[in-house]
């Protein structure tokens, strides 16, 4: 199967109703989304506690494509079995979790899934440099993480531009989190990202039974990003 370099955008549910997540993840697919995104937080990685992988087995049947799953947890390895079991796709970690990143890395694929490595604001790209041929995502946090709806950190592009340059032809996704719309996302697809996670942008103004909000959304940022790509 060839590399898919286009944008692709992955909504991310931790902006959706917890109540009603598998109808969220039914539709956000069915409007558009290309991959399903899944925010874990430990409050000790980041200061919040959302979901672990019986939530993600539990939705696993909702979604008909890639299920994308962000760990903020520290440690990351003894859940990663639990993770591919809950049928998980891509499972990303953080370099500033542990101090045995490649570790986890060759964990994550050895469990039969993508491996992706995420990167705080104040990691710089080096960080990623040993690991390029580990890691089939690298993850530029564009905000702090552990919250949805904050502000986009634009210091963060020159890393991705930095990132893509580094990457060279390689089969490996830059995906960018945290504060993705319509203003921000052309940048980020300007500067190399193919991947853009949204959360408020997103479910903003909709909900499962005004699923158009989130079709109208998604397109709107998809066309921004793709517009970004045609720019100078
Ligand atoms: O990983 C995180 C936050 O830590 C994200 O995936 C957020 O859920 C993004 O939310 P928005 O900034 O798009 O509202
Ligand atoms: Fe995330």
């Amino acid at each position: 199967m060839t590399f898919d370099r286009t944008i692709k955008i992955a909504p991310s549910i931790l902006s959706s109703d917890f109540a009603r997540l598998g109808e969220e993840c039914r539709a956000i697919e069915a409007q558009g989304a290309d991959w399903v995104h899944v925010d874990v937080m430990d409050n000790h990685f980041v200061p919040n506690l959302t979901i672990g992988p019986g939530v993600a087995k539990a939705i696993r049947p909702h979604i008909k494509g890639v299920m994308d799953v962000h760990v903020m947890i520290a440690p990351v390895d003894p859940l990663i079995e639990a993770f591919a079991e809950a049928g998980t796709d891509i499972l990303t970690a953080h370099a500033e979790a542990g101090p045995h990143i490649h570790r986890t890395l060759q964990a994550i694929r050895a469990a039969g899934m993508k491996a992706g490595l995420a990167l705080n604001p104040g990691t710089p790209a080096e960080a990623a440099a040993p690991l390029l041929d580990s890691v089939d995502l690298i993850l530029a946090m564009t905000v702090n993480p552990g919250f949805g709806g904050q502000a986009f950190l634009e210091p963060v592009l020159d890393k991705v531009a930095a990132l893509r340059g580094m990457i060279g032809d390689r089969p490996v996704h830059i995906q960018v989190d945290g504060g993705i719309d319509t203003r921000t996302a052309g940048r980020a697809a300007a500067s190399g990202a193919d991947v853009l996670v949204a959360g408020s942008a997103v479910f903003r103004g909709g909900s499962p039974d005004a699923a158009q909000v989130y079709g109208d959304n998604i397109a709107a940022i998809r066309s921004a990003a793709e517009a970004g790509l045609t720019v100078g």
